[in-house]
């Protein structure tokens, strides 16, 4: 039991579940007796010392010490497995990130290593050792780990950390005043890939609400390509406490596919019968949906007396509408725009923006969707500081 707890860089005294006591009986990593492991994982590294002789260990530099897993050493493999599990990441506020590069980005974010399983000491020697002197490091066959990655190319190295706090983590400058809010973005690729093109505008932060896939899932982090370590992420949030997550005086504006313009077009046209099919009518008229149609976002669940979000304004995503703070919200790939996330763009005064799309299609990827309005989000205010700069430079002050 200690072993795989120690393994899985569990405080002594952590209730392991059914199938990690299976991985235990069949594990023949080499432990110190129980009990005197206990006492010592209470121990602080630095009093810690070397592992016990009774492990095969290694040096990757000064009181860097790893042990070596022994040949044929199954359970490790079992540890990964269980510490991709969500059930491991919410019971335990553990993570599991795989690749040197992710690891070194990690560790550099101030992200605790807590047990690091490597391939070549070399590998260990190129990352920033203080943190991994707390961690527990242990030296594993390439083939090993070739069997435990999800990567095409396993990079040699898996660790477990805990949960990142983006409180505590340490992030580059943020370039974009705009907070991204995902709204139910249930796909890990989708969630990874809008992470990443915020992390790539420079976005001040992502909000998660409640039914959003769960970022440290594996294929979230992979789609993510390190997006975890460079913008904060804040998850799990439910649509009340999304206000206390947002700057004063933001704009929330919603990324929104129903193009109240193009509903007059609903007819197709043959390929070249027109324009290039992009629609010339503006999509400004707010849109009161019809009642008795099919439930549809913009219809106001608290009745009269709340925030009528019918009245929320359309306009392409290429019009004005970047203020500095602002945040942008994504709809979810089945539902779309929630009425929580259009309740809040209309207190807020937001906007929904629209990227005109041909006939016939309904809507973009939400991935996709977004980078689009994040961009052109970075391009609004750029250009409006060049303007401001011409200005600045045409008529100094003087005085
Ligand atoms: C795949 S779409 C949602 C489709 C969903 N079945 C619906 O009809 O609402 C996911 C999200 O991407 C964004 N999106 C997709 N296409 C868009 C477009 N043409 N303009 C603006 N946002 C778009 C919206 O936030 C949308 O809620």
């Amino acid at each position: 039991m200690a072993a795989l707890r120690r393994a899985l860089a569990l405080p002594a005294g952590a209730a392991p579940g059914r199938r990690w006591v299976r991985a235990l009986r069949r594990s023949p990593v080499r432990v110190l007796p129980p009990r005197k492991e206990e006492a010592e994982e209470r121990r602080s590294p630095a009093e810690r010392g070397p592992p016990p002789p009774a492990v095969e260990r290694g040096s990757a530099g000064p009181g860097l010490w790893y042990e070596k897993a022994s040949p044929g050493d199954k359970s490790l493999g079992k540890v990964v497995t269980v510490a991709k599990s969500r059930s491991f990441r919410d019971r335990h506020g553990k993570v599991l990130l795989e690749g040197h590069r992710l690891i070194r980005d990690a560790l550099e974010a101030g992200a605790v290593p807590r047990a690091l399983f490597f391939s070549a000491a070399l590998q260990l020697r190129e990352l920033p050792p203080a943190p991994l002197k707390g961690a527990r490091l242990v030296r594993v066959r390439f083939e090993d780990i070739k069997c435990w990655s999800d990567l095409v190319a396993p990079q040699g190295m898996i660790g477990i950390f805990s949960k990142p706090d983006h409180a505590k983590m340490s992030y580059p400058a943020a370039q974009l005043p705009i907070v991204l809010i995902c709204d139910n973005i249930r796909d890990p690729g989708n969630l990874g890939t809008i992470l990443r093109s915020a992390a790539g505008a420079g976005c001040e932060k992502v909000l998660l609400t409640k039914g959003c896939v769960d970022p440290w899932e594996p294929k979230v982090l992979r789609a993510g390509m390190g997006a975890h370590f460079r913008v904060p992420i804040v998850a799990n949030l439910d649509w009340e406490s999304v206000p206390s997550n947002l700057p004063s005086g933001v704009r929330v504006c919603v990324a929104d596919n129903k193009d109240p313009g193009a509903q007059a077009e609903a007819e197709p046209t043959p390929r070249g019968a027109g324009s290039s099919g992009s629609r010339s009518g503006s999509p400004k008229a707010p849109v009161k949906p019809k009642r008795g149609a099919a439930p549809r976002e913009h219809e106001d669940e608290e009745g009269a007396e709340g925030v009528c979000t019918s009245e929320l304004a359309a306009q392409y995503y290429y019009e004005n509408w970047m203020q500095s703070p602002a945040a942008v919200v994504v709809g979810g790939e089945t539902h779309g725009l929630s009425p929580d996330a259009l309740h809040l763009a209309a207190s807020t005064g937001g906007k929904r923006l629209v990227i005109p799309v041909v006939p016939g299609v309904d809507s973009l990827n939400s991935a996709v969707a977004a980078a689009i309005v994040l961009f052109e989000g970075k391009r609004q205010l750029q250009r409006r500081r060049h303007k401001q700069e011409d200005e600045r430079q045409k008529f100094p002050v003087v005085g």
